[in-house]
C-alpha cells in the first residue's frame, strides 16, 4: 500500500472527521442507501462473534463530497445489543460522529481488504473501490462484554473517485 493511502486505511480516528477535513470548503454528507434488520453475511457474523442465523442490524451509506461519494460503508450490529441506542433513528447523520462522542469506545484491529464491497452504491459500474477495510467498534462493556454492549462492525471501502479529488495513487 503506498504511503499515501496508509494515511487513511490505517487511521483509527474519526473517517466522518477525516473527510470533513479533506474536503476543505466543499459539503459533505451522509447519504442513507439501506439500512434495516436481516441475516449478516457469515463472514461479518464471525467477525462480530455472532451465532450463525442470528439477526442483525444493517445501515449502509455513501460518504459524500460535494454530492459524489468519497467512501462507502456497511455497518452490522447484533440486533441484541442495540438496546436502547436509538442507532435506527441515525438517518443521515453519520454514524461515526455518535460512535466516536462514547466515552468508553474501543476499536479492534483493522483488517485491509482488495475486495469490492458486497452491495451495490451510486456510481458502481465506473467508480471502483481503491481499498477497503473493517474493524469492530465496541462499547458500554462495563462488565467484559457478558452483559451486552454494542459490538458494531464497520467496512469501509475507499472509491476512486475519491482518489481522483485528492490526487491519491491509484493503491
Ligand atoms: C465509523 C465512522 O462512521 C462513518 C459513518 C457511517 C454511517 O453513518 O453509517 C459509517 C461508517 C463510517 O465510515 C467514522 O466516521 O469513522
Amino acid at each position: 500500500m503506498s504511503a499515501a493511502w496508509w494515511q487513511w486505511v490505517a487511521s483509527t480516528d474519526s473517517l466522518t472527521a477525516r473527510l470533513v477535513a479533506a474536503g476543505g470548503e466543499r459539503s459533505f454528507r451522509v447519504r442513507l442507501l439501506r439500512q434495516g434488520v436481516g441475516l449478516p453475511q457469515p463472514h461479518e457474523a464471525q467477525a462480530l462473534g455472532m451465532a450463525a442465523r442470528r439477526y442483525a442490524w444493517q445501515r449502509e451509506v455513501a460518504l459524500c463530497v460535494d454530492e459524489a461519494p468519497w467512501v462507502v460503508a456497511r455497518s452490522v450490529a447484533p440486533l441484541e445489543t442495540l438496546r436502547g441506542q436509538g442507532l435506527e433513528r441515525l438517518g443521515e447523520r453519520s454514524l461515526g460522529s455518535w460512535l466516536f462522542r462514547q466515552p468508553d469506545l474501543v476499536r479492534g484491529p483493522l483488517y485491509a481488504t482488495r475486495q469490492a464491497p458486497e452491495f451495490t452504491y451510486p456510481g458502481d459500474e465506473d467508480v471502483t473501490s481503491q481499498w477497503g477495510r473493517r474493524s469492530v467498534f465496541q462499547h458500554g462493556c462495563k462488565h467484559g462484554c457478558k452483559h451486552g454492549g454494542l459490538s458494531l462492525l464497520v467496512q469501509e471501502y475507499f472509491l476512486s473517485t475519491m482518489a481522483d479529488d485528492l490526487a491519491l495513487p491509484s493503491r
